[in-house]
């Protein structure tokens, strides 16, 4: 395949709408979504087991599956267990640096306000596993639960024949209360609503494709969620120095997760732009995902693109709001200091995206589809809940008490002004 360079220019509003609009296939989803939902939420086990049979082409006996995911782990060679708990250190260390601490504070008025943080109960996971193998994603979606203290923390992936050891292994090592083999939309309904094999939780975190994004746009509302992270994305930055072999490789590895990811490169310099299209075109014939990464290559929302100016590649990043944003330009921390909406930034020819996907230690399930003009991706807050405390002396309250029973006054809320005469008058 060969890829055009598109001048940013030129673009249309069409064009604008695929690149900042994109939704990764999934509005086109959201009906066969919904009915797969309530089938779960109405039949529980028995729906579960139909759409596995459906989408995963798998009879699955027990849905529970927790006692396999230790066993699993057990099975592993050396080196993928060490790899295991070298990635499990670094998120635990860069999440444990995210706990907040609670606080009080007096204030000189009389009034001693403060935060106090405790972690939800019962949360669910889930480890994507379907087109790949997904460990990584266990590791990202439970280590920052366990850091965070939640009591029970449930994980539901796809079930297979020969289920993969590295993705259960990573599951247990991680440190899941309960698995269970359910994918796809009917995986995330299972962790909402609960089925006879699945106990409901409190809050659905974690990445998927567009039938688990599309899920757990359907089911927030009757539970909470941590964000919608689908289908992987990617937008590189790349001035006349950065080697168009690296943005080509960036291009290529977020490309190969999904036939609806969004990888995009903009640059300043022709030459570089075309120079990454020949790299794309000498490097995919080697890839052994090549077909899912043309796919990927051919959508709207992906391309190689040319602006006027380093300026005006910066703000097309700022409106595009990628999932992963990479830095290859002389001066990256100046282009930094200009980006405000981004999942997760790599700065430098030493620093690829995969870093961050596997063992860096900063969380790789992030916002896409734009999201992350509102919203960063799963941390420890995700599973905290603050709870604000306050203790007013009996100064604080004379000195506040004009104030509160005017403003209960102007709502025409009478008794709340009279708890404060009461303590007042
Ligand atoms: N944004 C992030 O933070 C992030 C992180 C990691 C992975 N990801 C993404 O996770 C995804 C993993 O995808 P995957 O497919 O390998 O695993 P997955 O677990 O997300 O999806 C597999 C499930 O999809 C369902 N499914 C597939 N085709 C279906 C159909 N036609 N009808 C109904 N259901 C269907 C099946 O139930 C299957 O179990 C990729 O898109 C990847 O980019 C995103
Ligand atoms: N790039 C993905 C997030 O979009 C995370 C991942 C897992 N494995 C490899 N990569
Ligand atoms: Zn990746």
């Amino acid at each position: 395949m060969t890829i055009d360079v598109r001048e940013l220019a030129d673009l249309g509003p069409t064009d604008r709408a695929a690149l900042f609009e994109r939704d990764a296939g999934i509005d086109a989803i959201r009906a066969d979504v919904a009915s797969i939902v309530d089938r779960v939420r109405e039949e529980g086990d028995v729906a579960v087991r139909s759409f596995t049979e459906e989408f995963d082409d798998v009879t699955v006996g027990n849905i529970e599956c927790t006692d396999q995911c230790e066993r699993a782990w057990e099975s592993l060679p050396a080196d993928v267990t060490d790899a295991i708990q070298e990635a499990i250190e670094n998120v635990e260390s860069f999440h444990r640096a995210q706990v907040p601490a609670d606080w009080r504070e007096e204030f000189d008025d009389g009034r001693e306000l403060g935060r106090r943080f405790r972690p939800i109960d019962r949360v669910g996971v889930y480890v994507p596993g379907g087109a790949a193998a997904y460990p990584s994603s266990a590791i990202m979606g439970i280590v920052p639960a366990v850091v965070a203290g939640v009591d029970h923390i449930a994980v539901t992936t796809p079930p297979a024949d020969e289920p993969n050891p590295v993705t259960l292994g990573a599951i247990h090592a991680a440190g899941a209360d309960a698995v269970y083999s359910v994918g796809g939309a009917q995986g995330i309904a299972a962790l909402a609503y609960g089925t006879e094999s699945v106990d409901r939780v409190q809050k659905v975190v974690g990445p998927g494709n567009r039938w688990v994004t599309a899920a757990k746009a359907a089911v927030r509302g009757d539970v909470e969620i941590d964000l919608l992270a689908g289908p992987s994305e990617v937008l590189v930055l790349a001035d006349e120095t950065a080697d168009p072999e690296l943005v080509a490789s960036e291009l290529l590895a977020q490309a190969e997760h999904d036939p609806n990811a969004s990888v995009v490169a903009v640059t300043d310099d022709d030459e570089t732009a075309v120079a990454v299209t020949d790299a794309i075109d000498a490097q995919l014939p080697d890839r052994s995902r090549s077909d899912i990464i043309e796919e990927a290559l051919s959508s709207d929302a992906s391309g190689v693109l040319l602006a006027r100016s380093m300026s005006e590649a910066i703000l097309f990043a700022e409106s595009y709001a990628p999932e992963h944003l990479a830095i290859l330009a002389a001066d990256d921390e100046a282009i930094l200091d200009r980006i405000d909406s981004a999942g997760s930034v790599f700065l430098g020819p030493h620093t690829p995206v995969a870093a961050g996907d596997y063992a860096s230690g900063t969380n790789h399930v992030l916002p896409t589809s734009g999201g992350a003009r509102v919203t960063g991706g799963l941390s420890v807050d995700t599973f905290l809940r603050a709870t604000t405390v306050q203790r007013l002396s009996r100064d604080g309250l004379d000195d506040l008490s004009k104030t509160i029973t005017t403003l209960a006054d102007a709502e025409g809320l009478e008794a709340h002004a009279e708890s404060v005469r009461r303590r007042t008058d």
